[in-house]
């Protein structure tokens, strides 16, 4: 299976230092929504893992998260694509889930859902810790410098990560 697992905030979407706190706030990076729907009708599956400590913050109730997505999503069926699951964390910091990233939880959830293995399966993210959350089920790491991409690159990366200026550089590098 064609399997592509992406972040969310800064890799489909505009990031923001004060959280994404609403769907008028999600606002799709240029050529993201059509880079899913290609990959998706070129027979990739696309999968999505996003931290959401905005939930325990409480800055957002859960309602508007799932808003967000069905949004996401209705874009990317416009374009005759499919989106594939989108699994979120809703934990802060100090819960010390298993599931937020740098921990590979939720990669290993998407993993699980679709029964197929992690190895080489690219992670694109935009922080170093989608990066590290990659390497630790040894699926391929995959930076962007849309969002925090820069400053994530300019502290450093994982030694084989590789590296793209968008999700849409991306997306064309698999097709
Ligand atoms: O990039 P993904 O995983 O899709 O989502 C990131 C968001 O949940 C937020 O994650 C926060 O980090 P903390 O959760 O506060 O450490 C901050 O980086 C925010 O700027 C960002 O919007
Ligand atoms: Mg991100
Ligand atoms: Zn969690």
């Amino acid at each position: 299976m064609k399997l592509l697992i992406l972040d969310r905030d800064g890799v489909i979407n505009f990031d923001s230092d004060a959280y994404i706190k609403s769907v008028e706030e999600w606002i799709p990076i240029p050529g993201s929504i059509e880079a899913i729907a290609q990959l998706s009708k070129a027979g990739w599956t696309v999968a999505v893992a996003t931290n959401q400590s905005g939930i325990a913050r409480g800055y957002y109730p859960l309602a508007t998260l799932e808003a967000m997505h069905t949004r996401l999503r209705e874009l990317v069926a416009e374009q005759g694509g499919e989106l594939g699951l989108v699994v979120y964390c809703p934990h802060g910091p100090d819960e010390r889930c298993a599931c937020r990233k740098p921990k590979p939880g939720m990669l290993e959830a998407i993993a699980e859902y679709y029964q197929q293995d992690l190895a080489g399966v690219w992670f694109v993210g935009d922080s170093r810790g989608d990066l590290d959350a990659a390497v630790a089920v040894d699926a391929q790491p995959v930076l962007v410098k849309t969002g925090k991409g820069e400053q994530t690159l300019n502290k450093g990366v994982p030694a084989h990560t590789l590296i793209y200026p968008d999700l849409a550089s991306v997306a064309r590098a698999l097709l």
